[in-house]
Order: C-alpha cells, then sequence, then structure tokens
C-alpha cells in the first residue's frame, strides 16, 4: 500500500479507494493479461490493452473492505441520547461478490436498532454495509457480520438486518434464474421477541 494512502486511511477509515497500491495493481494486472489470454483473447488489441490494468483497480476498490475497520467507523458518531424507540435504516443499496464464483450479488439491506442510550450517526450504518460487501463474501456472513458489528459497538437494546439479494452466479451461469431473489436475516436483543421484530418486517414492507 501507498506511505500516501495509509496517512489518509488513518485518518478516513472509511474514504473510498481513489489510489492504488502500485505493487498490487502490477501483480494483479499481469495475471488478468494471462487470464484473459487464457480465454482466448489478444490483449494486444485496442479496446483491451489497459483493460488488465482497469481490472486489477477495479478488483481492489470491489475489496477495499479488508483495509477498513467497522468498528471505527461507528464509534466515530456515537451519540449519548434518550430516545428509545426503533431506527430503521430501509432500502441500503447493496453490491458484493459471490465468494464462490467471484461474480456480483446485489439488492437491499434493511437495519433498524432500538438505541440503549446512545444513537449512531445515521450514514454510519450503509457505511459498514460496504465494508462488509467490499469483500468476498456469502449473503448469510454478510448478514451476520453487519449484525455483530452494530450488536456489539453500539449496545443496542436489540438489532436487526435483513437483507434481499440477486446472485449473478445463479442469473447469468448454473441454474440460470432470473427472478430468484435470496432473503437473509439476523435479530439480535428486542427483536428476537415476535412483536417487535413484526413491527419491524411491517415497517419494511415485509
Ligand atoms: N449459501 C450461499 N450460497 C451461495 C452464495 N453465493 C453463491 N452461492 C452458491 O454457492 C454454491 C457453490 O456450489 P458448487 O456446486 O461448489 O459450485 P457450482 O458447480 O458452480 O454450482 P452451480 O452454481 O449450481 O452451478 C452454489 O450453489 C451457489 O449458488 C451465498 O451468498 N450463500
Ligand atoms: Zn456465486
Amino acid at each position: 500500500m501507498h506511505k500516501q494512502v495509509d496517512f489518509i486511511e488513518l485518518i478516513m477509515p472509511y474514504k473510498s479507494f481513489e489510489e492504488y497500491s502500485d505493487d498490487v495493481t502490477d501483480n494483479v494486472k499481469n495475471k488478468y493479461q494471462e487470464i484473459i489470454t487464457d480465454l482466448g483473447e489478444d490483449t494486444s488489441r485496442d479496446g483491451l490493452l489497459k483493460t488488465p490494468e482497469r481490472a486489477a483497480k477495479a478488483m481492489q476498490f470491489l475489496t477495499q473492505g479488508y483495509d477498513q475497520d467497522p468498528v471505527e467507523i461507528l464509534k466515530g458518531a456515537m451519540f449519548k441520547e434518550s430516545y428509545n424507540e426503533m431506527v430503521i435504516v430501509k432500502d441500503i443499496e447493496l453490491y458484493s461478490l459471490c465468494e464462490h464464483h467471484i461474480l456480483p450479488f446485489f439488492g437491499k439491506v434493511h437495519i433498524a436498532y432500538i438505541p440503549n442510550g446512545q444513537i449512531v450517526g445515521l450514514s454510519k450504518l450503509p457505511r459498514i454495509v460496504d465494508v462488509f460487501a467490499r469483500r468476498l463474501q456469502v449473503q448469510e456472513r454478510l448478514t451476520q457480520q453487519i449484525l455483530d458489528c452494530i450488536n456489539d459497538t453500539l449496545n443496542p437494546q436489540g438489532v436487526a438486518v435483513v437483507i434481499e439479494a440477486s446472485h449473478m452466479c445463479m442469473m447469468m451461469r448454473g441454474v440460470q434464474k432470473q427472478n430468484s431473489t435470496t432473503t437473509t436475516s439476523g435479530f439480535r436483543g428486542q427483536f428476537e421477541k415476535i412483536e417487535t421484530r413484526n413491527e419491524f418486517l411491517k415497517l419494511i414492507g415485509k
């Protein structure tokens, strides 16, 4: 990683990647060159000349979550408040990569929590979704990681996470099912009670 990137990461642990490690870019670029050739393409033709480098940068962007600390992000905006009703942030866009095929899965995340003396800056919830989504994932683990991170860092009275996603590995290849979506969910604390869980599900339109 660049020295410059290290410094910026230190002060902005959730910044978007706009600079890339030269070493990683070179290594991944060379491998993409081979992969594209092995797949039967000509990497010297005009349109593909810069493709190995673009792909190397794109993959670093899509996996930048390994270098980011979601706990730091949440802790960066926690405020004492006595509000103790449900807070819901729904329809958070999700783009991740399935760890089996390295193909995208995408959809929506709905998050709710009930504060326990502290609230969190609303934007931090989508930010931690991105941190965990920008890794090689399965939808179940992604759901659990978001849930555990909020639960362990904010210590709320309860937290709920629902993810609805479509998997390109099931759409473009394999079983080729275009319309199936997968729903995963996790509930902690107050949301383990059926009436609280149902109120949340009703509010997100489920
Ligand atoms: N549980 C779970 N499975 C996933 C996820 N993303 C992809 N998969 C599945 O991972 C499985 C890998 O199965 P394999 O049989 O090893 O791979 P494959 O031969 O490519 O399987 P097909 O997709 O059925 O052609 C497939 O059933 C995928 O649908 C996910 O987020 N969660
Ligand atoms: Zn897959």
